[in-house]
């Protein structure tokens, strides 16, 4: 299997995985869309690696190919940097029928993604993520957007890439606490979905880690087939899509709280053992359940503690979760390893008790 065809209300595409960027030019011509410009978009660490590699294998396509790098990180993803992109594609004049490419990790595909949506009412993109998070879990199923005075992807819109592509040797530049982060989603997708898929995270740790071709390429493609079936299924998180947000409703509180000093998927997985922390007082999971589930994040070098947050400034802050209705907190919790379930009933009790086992 090289490839994974996503259908959506909106769009129907392929992920594409491949081990360069050599496939790229002909992947696009499938798309028959006759671009009148490409731009790559990336930031100032994943550039420097990577942007001339890509330019010079579309040059084959005989389209005009510009670039514009913006500065790193989940600090910048905001309206700011959107306003530089914003500037660079109408000073160069990109119209409707250009074509971006967000190059990077989750911050550039999610503010590639939005540019797309708003920029003359919404052009197309590809995705083609470089960071293990991007590359399992964002590029995949249109959330595109940013963060507002650090509120979490706050504003953004449903916009769905033309393709993604991609490229597993980009793995090998990766910082490693920035692998790690990416696995805080690769182990969401099997706490809520796939029993076997966890026991294979914790049966090939070093495989994985030594980022063995195979391995890393059975993980991202099983990740990629979790996401992809959930979003097909409910696009615009109806009900479903709700699920991928497990360990996000407490993580993204602390993620904000940090001042985004810790990783996304560092706080997912704080935020997950808070959560199955809750499924384990209400009866859900037993208490071996409970130890495989921390040590697994802790093989792969995520934290399982925190200091420095009291409890209740947690508590206050989760009422800004996007799966809130009408002021109402909705969990999502593990039934077993492998299954899931929403829960809107949960006391402030639970939740604090949830809370205070992630806290040093
Ligand atoms: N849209 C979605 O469905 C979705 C899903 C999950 C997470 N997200 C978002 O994704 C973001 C996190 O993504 P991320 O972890 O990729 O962060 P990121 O984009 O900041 O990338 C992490 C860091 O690694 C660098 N990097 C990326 N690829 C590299 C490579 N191959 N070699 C060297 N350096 C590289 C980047 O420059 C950056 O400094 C968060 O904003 C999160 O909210 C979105
Ligand atoms: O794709 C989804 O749906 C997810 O929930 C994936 C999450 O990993 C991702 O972090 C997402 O951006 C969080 O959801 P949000 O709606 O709060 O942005
Ligand atoms: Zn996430």
């Amino acid at each position: 299997m090289n490839s994974i065809h996503v259908e959506t209300p909106l769009k129907n595409y392929n992920i594409h995985f491949e081990a360069s960027f050599k496939s790229l030019p002909e992947h696009i011509l499938e798309l028959k869309k006759n671009y009148s410009k490409i731009a790559i978009i990336s930031d100032d660490q994943v550039a420097p690696l990577y942007t001339s590699q890509v330019k010079t294998v579309l040059e084959s396509l005989n389209v005009e190919i510009l670039n514009f790098d913006f500065a790193h990180g989940e600090i910048n993803k905001n309206y700011k940097t959107i306003n530089l992109i914003y500037d660079f594609l109408i000073t160069n004049q990109f119209d409707r029928q250009s074509l971006l490419i967000a190059l990077g990790g989750g911050v550039v595909g999610d503010m590639v993604g939005f540019t797309a949506a708003t920029y003359m009412r919404g052009i197309d993109f590809i995705q083609v993520p470089t960071s293990l998070l991007a590359q399992v879990d964002s590029s995949i199923g249109g959330k595109t957007g940013i963060d507002f005075n650090g509120y979490k992807n706050i504003v953004g819109a449903f916009h769905q890439p033309e393709m993604v592509y991609v490229n597993t040797k980009t793995l090998r530049t990766l910082p490693t606490q920035e692998f790690a982060s990416g696995m805080g989603e690769v182990i969401k997708h099997s706490l809520i979905k796939d029993e076997a898929y966890m026991s294979f995270l914790e049966n090939n740790v070093d495989a994985i880690k030594g980022l063995n071709h195979e391995a890393i390429t059975e993980l991202i493609k099983l990740s990629c087939l979790i996401k992809s079936d959930v979003v097909s299924k409910d696009e615009r998180e109806q009900g479903l899509r709700a699920t991928l947000n497990f360990g996000h409703t407490i993580g993204h509180a602390i993620e904000r709280l940090m001042n985004f000093k810790r990783l996304h998927g560092e706080c997912v997985a704080l935020g997950m053992l808070a959560a199955s922390h809750i499924s384990y007082a209400i009866g859900h999971l037993t208490t071996s359940d409970m130890d495989r589930i921390s040590s697994l994040i802790d093989l792969y070098n995520l934290p399982v503690k925190i200091d420095g947050l009291s409890p209740e400034t947690i508590y206050t802050e989760l009422f800004f979760d996007k799966k809130t209705k009408h002021h109402q907190l909705n969990f999502v919790l593990l039934k077993t390893i492998g299954t899931c379930y929403m829960d809107n009933q949960l006391n402030e009790k639970l939740i604090m008790e949830g809370i205070k086992a992630i806290l040093k």
